[in-house]
C-alpha cells in the first residue's frame, strides 16, 4: 500500500455540465437531492481531495475525517461548487451542515441524501460517461487480483492492445500513473481514469474491484463488459471491513448485478451461491482446473524451469463468443512464467477474458510466456547452496493454503520455514489463521513485522505465537532482514534443501507504524542481498 497522490488533476478536457443536470441524474438514480445557490453553475471535473481540486471543479465533502477547511482549500484552488450529505432540516428539506456552509461563504452546493452514490453518479455525468466506448474487465475475488489482471493486461500488450489498469500496485490511465492507493478507487477518480483512458485514445481497461468498493458504491453506475469472479475465503472481516463473512461475500456478489458477461472460477469455495449470483448476468462462462464442465479446462498443470505449464482446452461456446470464425473447440498448452501450481487457475480467468475480448492464441501464448508480477512468486535461488526464498503476497488464509500446498507439491521433501507477521488495525483473524494454516506445513515459523499501524508489533506477534499449533517451532523476530538471515542460518545446520516462504510484503518498500508509512528495505531486496542471488 502506499500513500501517493495521483499525479495530476488537470480537467481541463472534460465538459461542463451544469448542477441542475447533475442533481437531475443523481435524483433519477434514486438519491434525493436540492441544490443550494445557483442552479446553472457549470462545473469541469470532479475533486474528492482538496489537495487536487483544480479551477471549474465540483467539489466532494465527505467522510469521518473530512475538515471543512478542506472545503476552504478546495474552493481556493477554484472548485466553484461542491457536493456533501445533507441534513434534513424542520421543513424535512434537505440542507448542507451549518459548518459546511459557512466554510463555502455562498458557493453553491448539491446537498444529497447519500453522498457516495451522489458523488458516483455526479462523476459519471460530469464526465461524459466514458464508459460506454471501452470495454472493461473487473476483477474481484479474495485472492489472485493483480496477477489475474497483470496476466490479462500482458497478453493485451502482446496483442498490442493498449489497455488501462487499476489495481493494488499501480494506475495507469494512458494518462496518469502512478503507484496505487486503494484497489479500487474512490468514483470521481474512478471515472476520471475512465475519461483518461478514453482522452489517450484507448478501448480497454482492466481494473481489480474490490468488496470495499462494491459495499461503498465506488463502482456504481459503472456496466463491466466481463466480470470475473476468482474465489471467495474468509478474509477481510474488522470494524474497518466488513462486519461479517456473509457481508464481505455478498458484497462481492454484487458484481453480477453490474456486468453484460460473467466468468466464473468453478474450483472457488461456494460456487453454488457463486453460479446462482452469476445467473443475474445475461452471459455466463465458466473456467476451472480439471473440471471437465468448464468451458475452459485447463489440466495436467506441472512446474517447469521458471514456471509451470498446463494443458487447456477451449470449448466451442466460448470460441464462438470469441468471435471464431467456424468455431470449434480446441486444445492448446500454455507456458506461464510464474511459479505456483494454483497460478493455473488464474491464469484461466485471463484467458477467458481474453478471448471474451476476442483476443486470439498466439497473443495469450505470448503474454502469458513473459508475465511477471512485481512481488508475487519471485523465486530467488542461492548460487551456491541449496537454498530458495519464496517471495510472495500471501497474507491471508486462502492463500496460505493455496501457496503452502503448492510448495509441497513442488518442492517435495524439502524442509521449509516460513516468515510472516499480521496486520495492526484490521482483518484481526490473520493472528489466528495464518500460523495454524502454515504450522500444517511448515517446520518453522517466524514471526516478524507487518504494518502494524497502531497495534503493538509485540503484541500481534505474541497472539500469533499463543495460536502457533502444539509442537510447531517457532520464533518472533520482528525485524524483516533478521528474520530471514535466522532462516538461512536454520537452513544452514539442516541436511535437507530448505525453501523459506518470505510472505506478505513483496516488492513493498513501506512499513505502516502509527500513522506513517516508513521506507524499509522489501522483502525481495534482502532475499536477494542476504542468498547473494
Ligand atoms: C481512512 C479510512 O478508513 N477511510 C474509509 C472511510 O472513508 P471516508 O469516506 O470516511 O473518508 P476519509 O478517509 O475519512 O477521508 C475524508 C475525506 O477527506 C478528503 N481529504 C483528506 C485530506 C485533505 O487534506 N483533504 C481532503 O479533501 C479525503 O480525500 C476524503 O475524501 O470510509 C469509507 C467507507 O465509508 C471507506 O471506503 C474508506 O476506506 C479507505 C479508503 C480504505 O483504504 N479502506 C480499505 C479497507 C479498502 O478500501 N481496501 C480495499 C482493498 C481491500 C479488499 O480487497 O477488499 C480497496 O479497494 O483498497
Ligand atoms: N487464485 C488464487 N488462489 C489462492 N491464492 C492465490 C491465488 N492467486 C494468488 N494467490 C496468492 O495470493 C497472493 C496475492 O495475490 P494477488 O496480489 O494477485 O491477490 P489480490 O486478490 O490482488 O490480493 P489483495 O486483495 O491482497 O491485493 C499471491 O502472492 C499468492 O500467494
Amino acid at each position: 500500500m502506499s500513500t501517493t497522490l495521483p499525479q495530476t488533476n488537470d480537467f481541463g478536457g472534460t465538459p461542463l455540465v451544469s448542477l441542475q443536470a447533475i442533481a437531475e441524474a443523481i435524483r433519477a438514480n434514486g438519491t434525493d437531492c436540492e441544490i443550494v445557490g445557483d442552479a446553472s453553475t457549470e462545473i469541469r471535473g470532479v475533486a474528492i481531495d482538496s489537495r487536487k481540486a483544480a479551477a471549474t471543479c465540483l467539489f466532494i465533502c465527505k467522510g469521518v475525517g473530512f475538515k471543512p477547511t478542506f472545503l476552504e482549500s478546495a474552493i481556493a484552488s477554484g472548485a466553484v461548487a461542491y457536493l456533501c450529505q445533507g441534513e434534513l432540516d424542520e421543513q424535512g428539506k434537505l440542507t448542507a451542515p451549518a459548518d459546511l456552509a459557512a466554510a463555502a461563504a455562498g458557493t453553491p452546493a448539491i446537498v444529497a441524501a447519500d453522498v457516495r452514490r451522489a458523488m458516483a453518479t455526479a462523476s459519471k455525468v460530469a464526465y461524459g460517461d466514458p464508459s460506454t466506448g471501452l470495454n472493461i474487465v473487473g476483477i474481484t475475488g479474495t485472492k489472485g487480483k493483480t496477477t489475474t489482471s497483470y496476466m490479462l493486461h500482458a497478453i493485451m500488450d502482446a496483442a498490442e492492445v493498449s489497455t488501462s489498469i487499476l489495481g493494488s500496485i499501480e494506475t495507469d490511465d494512458g494518462i496518469e500513473e502512478f503507484e496505487s492507493c486503494n484497489t479500487t478507487p474512490e468514483s470521481p477518480d474512478l471515472w476520471r481514469h475512465l475519461s483518461n483512458t478514453v482522452a489517450s485514445g484507448r478501448a480497454h481497461m482492466v481494473m481489480e474491484v474490490s468488496s470495499q468498493a462494491l459495499k461503498y458504491d465506488r463502482v456504481l453506475g459503472l456496466t463491466l463488459n466481463i466480470a470475473c469472479f476468482l474465489n471467495i475465503g474468509r478474509d477481510h472481516i474488522s470494524p474497518a471491513e466488513h462486519p461479517t463473512f456473509e457481508d464481505y461475500f455478498e458484497s462481492k456478489l454484487r458484481i453480477f448485478d453490474q456486468c453484460e458477461c460473467a466468468v466464473v472460477n468453478l474450483g472457488t469455495e461456494h460456487v453454488d451461491e457463486v453460479m446462482a449470483a452469476a445467473k443475474a448476468a445475461p452471459q455466463l462462462f465458466t473456467v476451472g482446473v480439471d473440471c471437465d464442465s468448464a468451458d475452459l479446462v485447463a489440466c495436467n498443470v506441472r512446474t517447469v524451469k521458471g514456471g509451470i505449464e498446463f494443458d487447456i482446452a477451449e470449448s466451442t461456446k466460448l470460441a464462438a463468443a470469441a468471435g471464431e470464425e467456424d468455431a470449434s473447440a480446441s486444445a492448446h498448452t500454455i507456458k506461464l512464467s510464474i511459479a505456483g501450481l494454483f497460478n493455473a487457475e488464474n491464469a484461466l480467468c485471463a484467458i477467458a477474458c481474453a478471448r471474451l475480448l476476442g483476443i486470439g492464441w498466439n497473443a495469450i501464448e505470448q503474454g502469458l510466456s513473459h508475465v511477471r508480477v512485481p512481488g508475487r512468486m519471485e523465486i530467488i535461488a542461492s548460487p551456491n547452496e541449496p537454498i530458495t526464498a519464496i517471495v510472495d503476497y500471501a497474507h491471508n488464509k486462502l492463500s496460505f493454503e493455496t501457496l503452502f500446498k503448492s510448495l509441497k507439491k513442488e518442492y517435495p521433501g524439502q524442509q521449509i520455514i516460513a516468515i510472516f507477521g499480521a496486520p495492526g488495525g484490521k482483518a484481526y483473524e490473520r493472528r489466528e489463521m495464518l500460523p495454524q494454516t502454515a504450522g500444517a506445513y511448515a517446520d518453522l515459523l517466524i514471526y516478524a513485522e507487518e504494518d502494524p499501524a497502531h497495534d503493538r508489533v509485540e503484541d500481534i506477534c505474541a497472539e500469533m505465537a499463543n495460536n502457533t499449533p502444539e509442537g510447531v517451532a517457532h520464533e518472533i523476530i520482528y525485524d524483516r532482514e533478521e528474520a530471514f538471515k535466522r532462516a538461512v542460518e536454520v537452513a544452514h545446520e539442516s541436511s535437507k534443501p530448505t525453501v523459506i516462504a518470505f510472505l506478505a510484503k513483496g516488492e513493498e518498500e513501506l512499513q505502516h507504524r502509527g500513522d506513517n508509512f516508513e521506507p524499509i528495505k522489501s522483502d525481495s531486496a534482502i532475499a536477494h542481498e542476504v542468498l547473494g542471488a
